[in-house]
């Protein structure tokens, strides 16, 4: 592993663009004046990072220059990554580590929920856990197919109807059979959805409800964020919240766009957990968590010798 860590070539292009910006900051010399803290909130910001949690590291990071009297703006970037660490909301290894769990997957059309469920499922197998996948994402045919195709690959077992069946009659019976097959981990695929839409809101929080009253373990909603939709992640994320009371999130795409601050934005101003990150296509491509290795990534280096 480089010195980026696991999310190092994921998030190449939001630090491409971060270094960028910091570069034409740090070209006008290292002074802390005000221009260099409007330039840096205004970095953060362009990384997606949120306008709250931007001006909240600025802040941060602005009394720490003063209580320790930093010399000058490399100082206070070698702070930086500390702070974008410290900003996320706490990791919950119980989601996919604990003993038992039914993960219920929600999010926008196209966030990339059928194929995260997949390769979780894989991964999870991979490490001898016995996993069941529930397709309860009955609208779209092609999703149905899609998580039979990801169950063949992980060799686990899928519950499905056919298109147009009660998505809450999937996740019954998705239960039941992990409760035969005693299963440790359950993996529910739903439907995509537009968070702006109430009907479809509704109904989804009427299967969740289903999942919790019927689960004898504990169920746990995950939202999967794309991270090219950048800010409108947030407004995704407050209104699932709103509904569904999530557990956490999970940031895929993020080798497609500039925009990887979202992961932190999402965590921050929700209070929500990352997970994991998708960075790309393939079976690997999707990381364990790790808040640090996320800064580092997004941050890069900065000294006089790598900006000169
Ligand atoms: N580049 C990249 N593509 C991804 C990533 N995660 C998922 N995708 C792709 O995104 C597309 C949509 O993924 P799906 O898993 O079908 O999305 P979905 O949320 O289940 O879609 P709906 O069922 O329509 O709501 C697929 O082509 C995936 O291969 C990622 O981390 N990086």
């Amino acid at each position: 592993m480089g010195f980026l860590g696991r999310f190092g070539d994921g998030l190449a292009r939001t630090r491409d663009r971060f270094r960028e910006q910091m570069n034409v900051l740090l070209d006008r010399g290292p002074d802390l004046d005000q221009a260099f803290w409007d330039g840096l909130e205004e970095t953060l910001i362009l990384a997606d990072l949120g306008g709250e949690t931007a001006s909240g590291i600025v802040e941060e990071l602005r009394d720490q220059a003063a209580r320790k009297a930093l010399p000058d703006a490399y100082a206070v970037l070698d702070l930086l990554k500390d702070q974008v660490a410290a900003q996320f909301s706490p990791y919950r290894p119980e989601v996919f580590e604990g003993e038992r769990s039914v993960v219920l997957f929600v999010g926008i059309n196209g966030a990339g929920k059928t194929t995260t469920c997949g390769k979780i499922a894989k991964q999870l197998h991979d490490e001898g856990r016995c996993v069941v996948l529930g397709s309860a994402d009955t609208f779209r045919a092609a999703a149905i197919e899609q998580l039979e195709v990801w169950a063949r690959r992980a060799q686990v077992e899928v519950c499905a109807r056919q298109r147009g069946s009660d998505p809450a009659s999937v996740c019954y019976d998705t239960i039941e059979r992990a409760e035969q097959a005693g299963a440790d981990t359950v993996l529910i695929d739903t439907a995509g959805r537009l968070h702006t839409s109430a009907d479809l809101m509704r109904e989804l929080s009427k299967v969740v409800g289903v999942v919790r009253r019927r689960s004898r373990v504990p169920v746990y909603t995950v939202l999967v964020i794309d991270a090219t939709t950048g800010q409108n992640g947030l407004s995704q994320a407050r209104e699932f919240n709103a509904s569904l009371s999530l557990d956490g999130v999970i940031v895929t795409k993020l080798d497609g766009t500039a925009r990887g601050g979202i992961a932190l934005a999402v965590s921050r101003e929700l209070g929500l957990p990352v997970l994991k990150l998708g960075v790309g296509e393939g079976l690997d491509d999707l990381k364990p968590f790790d808040a640090h290795e996320y800064a580092q990534a997004l941050i890069g280096d900065f000294d006089e010798r790598a900006t000169a």
